[in-house]
């Protein structure tokens, strides 16, 4: 596996809190990788370290073998690294075609391109209807496949979604890991996907990182993943099993 984005004993401290300790992760060119753990495992805080929200106390982060820690949240996001966030935050007085658009004219891109691919990526999640709603007006499951149409109009080549199923319904949260799927097929970008619906990760992921208090419990398949006794004591519980 050609590594694309990895953490090398990467620890944050928060005061008295070690919210991570010692952790490596890795991603591969063009591999979706899920991060799993139980509530406060630290994943936030690793997507947080990966995309330049949070500096790590110790330890390097590498974006194609090239060190990348010191780098701002903008600097990593023009090197190709797009992200979305648990409350979405989109601009709330823009229009979704508006704060797509954002995204590529912040990254750097003109608005011609903006216009171009805010289109596709809101095309990509059904939302051509919406491209005119004022972000302020959405209804929360919207408003997170805006989240992502945005992320994407930056053509990433990492793409760090945070809890992309979360309030959704079973077959909302279905229908969402079959356009990552569809999206991971056409840009081919490595996407690292954090998510506390077991069945999606499962199904979607080549690979699994398990998270617990902080420590990496395991990395596996989703087969090595959902049998791993530890992991299924620690998190995942006997339904995953099934
Ligand atoms: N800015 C912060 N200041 C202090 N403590 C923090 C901060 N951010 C996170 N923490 C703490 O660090 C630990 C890890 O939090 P984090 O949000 O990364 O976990 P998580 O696995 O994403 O949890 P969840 O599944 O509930 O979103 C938690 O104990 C949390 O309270």
């Amino acid at each position: 596996m050609r590594q694309l984005l990895r953490t090398s004993h990467v620890s944050v401290r928060f005061a008295g809190l070690c919210a991570l300790d010692d952790v490596g992760l890795e991603l591969g060119h063009g591999e979706i990788l899920g991060l799993i753990g139980p509530n406060g495992a630290g994943k936030t805080t690793l997507l947080n370290v990966l995309s330049g929200f949070q500096r790590p106390t110790t330890g390097e982060v590498e974006l194609d073998g090239r060190r990348i820690t010191g780098w701002d949240a903008p600097r990593r996001a023009r090197a190709g690294i797009s992200r979305t966030f648990q409350d979405v935050r989109l601009f709330p007085h823009m229009t979704v075609l508006e704060n797509c658009e954002a995204a590529v004219v912040g990254g750097g891109g003109t608005w011609a391109t903006a216009r171009d691919r805010a289109n596709r990526a809101l095309g990509w999640f059904d939302l051509d209807g919406s491209a005119g709603v004022l972000a302020r007006d959405l209804p929360y499951g919207v408003e997170r496949r805006v989240g992502m149409a945005r992320a994407l109009c930056a053509r990433p080549r990492v793409l760090l979604l945070d809890e992309p199923a979360a309030g959704l319904n079973d077959d909302e949260s279905s229908a969402m890991a079959r356009t990552v799927r569809r999206i991971h097929e056409e840009i081919g970008c490595g996407i690292i996907v954090i998510e506390h619906d077991v069945r999606v990760i499962l199904g979607l992921c080549d690979r699994v990182h398990v998270l617990d208090h902080g420590v990496t419990l395991r990395v596996g398949s989703p087969d090595e993943i959902r049998t791993d006794p530890e992991v299924v004591s620690a998190y995942l519980g006997a339904e995953a099993m099934e």
